[in-house]
Order: structure tokens, then sequence, then C-alpha cells
């Protein structure tokens, strides 16, 4: 990795061995390993079986977790917020497990939608819930510092299982409690 970035360097116009930029190769390969790091994790190591019997049958909301993602198409970055709400079927998770497995997923080479859906899927398969709810709202800097140069532009992606999907009554109540409070 780190040849390759020396060359990187030199192909932009930089000369990678002058002082600045002498490190710069070997720390280019450790920003990339950890915003990447998500390919040597799985699901079940960072829930880690931190699920818990609980009689609530209620809604479980956890909102505004912040991510940091690299879009596959340009690797810039993409970032914003994840809401996440899932209504528990005898089993509730971990509340930080929620937070984790958005960076298992967003932590890798993504597209705002199948992040989206690997999340609710996750979160799907790990409590077995009556169903899931995901909203991811981000900005992307590939249409921010190039491209169409957009700067307040958001996109808004959801995924929605089981009873988000079946019943707008659900759907509708998590919606109203994730909007943005402008
Ligand atoms: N659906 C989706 N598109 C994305 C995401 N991140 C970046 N893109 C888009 O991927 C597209 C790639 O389009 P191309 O025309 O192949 O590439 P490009 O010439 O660099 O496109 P521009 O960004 O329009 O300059 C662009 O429209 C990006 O906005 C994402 O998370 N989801
Ligand atoms: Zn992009």
């Amino acid at each position: 990795m780190q040849q390759l970035y020396a060359e990187m360097l030199m192909r932009v116009g930089e000369d990678p061995s002058r002082d600045g930029l002498l490190r710069t190769p070997e720390r280019m390969e450790k920003s990339m390993a950890f915003l990447t790091r998500g390919y040597n994790q799985t699901v079940e190591e960072v829930l880690h079986e931190a699920l818990f019997d609980v009689d609530y049958d209620e809604m479980v909301i956890v909102k505004d977790i912040e991510f940091y993602s690299l879009c596959e198409h340009h690797l810039l970055p993409f970032f914003g917020k994840a809401h996440i709400a899932y209504v528990p079927n005898g089993k509730v998770l971990g509340l930080s497990k929620l937070p984790r497995i958005v960076d298992v997923f967003a932590r890798r080479l993504q597209v705002q939608e199948r992040l989206t859906q690997q999340v609710a899927e996750a979160v799907q398969a790990a409590v077995n819930p009556q169903g899931v709810g995901v909203v991811l709202e981000a900005s992307h800097l590939c249409m921010m510092m190039r491209g169409v140069e957009k700067q307040n532009s958001s996109t808004v992606t959801s995924s929605m299982l089981g009873v988000f999907k079946e019943q707008v009554q659900t759907r509708n109540e998590f919606l109203s409690l994730v909007r943005p409070q402008r």
C-alpha cells in the first residue's frame, strides 16, 4: 500500500521525498485501514451476545448515530446520522450495539442505500424483532467538493422490515420521532 500511495503522490505532481510527505504513505495506509476496518469485523463478534430477555414490546429507537463512510465510486467520505428502531419480540439488544452495527458496515466502501439495508438486515437477524426501521441522512463529499458541487443537498434513505413495512402506523410513529427538529 505504501508504495502505491508514494506512486500516487508522484502522479498528482508531488515529490514524495520532500520532508512533509516522507511519512505520508505510511499515514495513508494506516488511515485507510481504519476507514475500511469493517471488512475485518463481523456483526456476531461486535454483538458479543449482548441480548437480553425483556418483557417490553414497544418501539426502541436509537437516533442521531453519527457515521462516516466512503463512497465506492470516488472513495470520498459521506457522513451523517443513522436512526434505528425495532419492536422487540421477547429480546432486546444492548443499546451500544446498534451504533456498533452501523460502524461494521459504514467502515467499508459503500453506497448509502446498501449501507441502510445491511444495517436493517443485521438488526433483524440479531434480535429477531417484530420489525426494524432504519433511516440514514447523509452528505456526500463527492457531490460537494467535486462533481455537481451542491453544498446543501442531503440524501435520505430508509429500510423498513416486518411491522415497519406492514403497518403504516408503526412506520409513521418511527418517522415522526426521528424527524429533524427545525
Ligand atoms: N445511489 C448512490 N449514488 C451515489 C452514492 N455515492 C455517490 N453516488 C453517485 O454515483 C454516481 C457515479 O456517477 P458517474 O457518472 O459514474 O461518475 P461521475 O462522472 O464521477 O459523476 P458525477 O458525480 O456526477 O460527476 C454519481 O451520480 C454519484 O453522485 C450513493 O451512496 N448512492
Ligand atoms: Zn462518490
